[in-house]
């Protein structure tokens, strides 16, 4: 299964959203990191055919979603950013809708449902009303919904969001056991989220994919880049001024940051090793991970 991503590009009047995306994924977990704004979302709308580009094209297996029409849309499963629950349903009844709307048979509905609802953890819960759940656990039941029908392809548009550091490795967990033969594509802002399951980080910047590559690549072009500093508070602003500098810790009289130079900023200075969430302060000059 190969899904091919040529010159996709979408405006919204005069604001270009995406711009000339071109990709090649495979099975596997695609981590799409970029910050506010960066088109994150308008891609996913577009791989989950619920918006047209406005140039390029998306294949499967070498034919153009356009032309494979329902029998594209039969192999995704998709959770928005957003995704609207009927509040008075059941999860159970949730599940049953949307598996009506994918056109899956009762009895294999029934199949499905049971073994999702365990397989997010919510099996305790299916008689209960969706007004009741937790951010997580609506979070959860979206990605049981994604999961019905058995999708080759499976498109999570922040699929942490509001999950507390306990639900998050959960989460974790949970997609490398269900990754398999599909393709995953997940947007976070938490790299962490992605450090140890994607196969491939996509790095979105101002609608263009700057980066397309496996962690330890990212990690590799980072090292020797990434320094440890001490210096006094005023200095600071200076600091700042010159070079992509991290959070900012003060001790005393004296800051301590992290911060993306290619030579040695000050004297003492030290070598630090990348971590994947220095792609933020080399990408995009901000910081990422699990306080934003
Ligand atoms: N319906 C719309 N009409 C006009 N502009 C839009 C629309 N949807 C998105 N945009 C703009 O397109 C750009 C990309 O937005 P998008 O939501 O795809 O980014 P994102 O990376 O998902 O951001 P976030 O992380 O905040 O969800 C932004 O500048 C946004 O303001």
């Amino acid at each position: 299964m190969k899904l091919t991503i040529s010159g996709l590009t979408r405006s919204y009047k005069h604001k270009l959203a995406v711009d000339d995306v071109t990709a090649e994924l495979t099975p596997g977990v695609y981590g799409l990191i970029g910050p506010n704004g960066a088109g994150k979302t308008t891609l996913m709308r577009m791989l989950a055919d619920v918006l047209l580009p406005s140039k390029g094209q998306i294949c499967m297996n070498g034919e153009d979603i356009r032309t494979l029409d329902d029998r594209y849309r039969d192999q995704i499963g998709y959770l928005p950013q957003d995704c609207g629950f009927y509040s008075h349903f059941t999860a159970e009844r949730f599940l049953r809708y949307m598996a009506s709307l994918k056109g899956i048979k009762k009895v294999e509905a029934e199949a499905q449902i049971g073994e999702l609802l365990q397989l997010v953890n919510l099996s305790g819960e299916r008689k209960q009303r969706i007004g009741r759940f937790s951010g997580g656990m609506k979070r959860r039941l979206g990605i049981a919904q994604a999961l019905l029908g058995d999708p080759k392809l499976l498109i999570l548009d922040e699929p942490t969001a509001g999950l507390d550091p306990k639900e998050r490795v959960r989460f974790r967990n949970l997609l490398s056991d269900i990754s398999g033969e599909r393709i995953v594509i997940l947007s976070t802002h938490i790299i962490t989220d992605i450090e140890y399951i994607a196969k491939e980080v996509l790095v979105l910047r101002q609608g263009k994919l700057v980066k397309q590559a496996k962690p330890d690549l990212i990690l590799k072009e980072l090292e020797g880049k990434v320094w440890h500093v001490t210096v006094s508070s005023e200095k600071v602003d200076e600091l700042e001024r010159h070079y992509t500098v991290g959070n900012l810790l003060r001790r005393g009289t004296e800051i301590e940051a992290r911060l993306i130079s290619d030579q040695q900023p000050t004297a003492d200075a030290a070598l630090q090793s990348p971590r994947l969430e220095d792609i933020y302060l080399y990408y995009f000059g901000e910081t990422g991970g699990d306080d934003r």
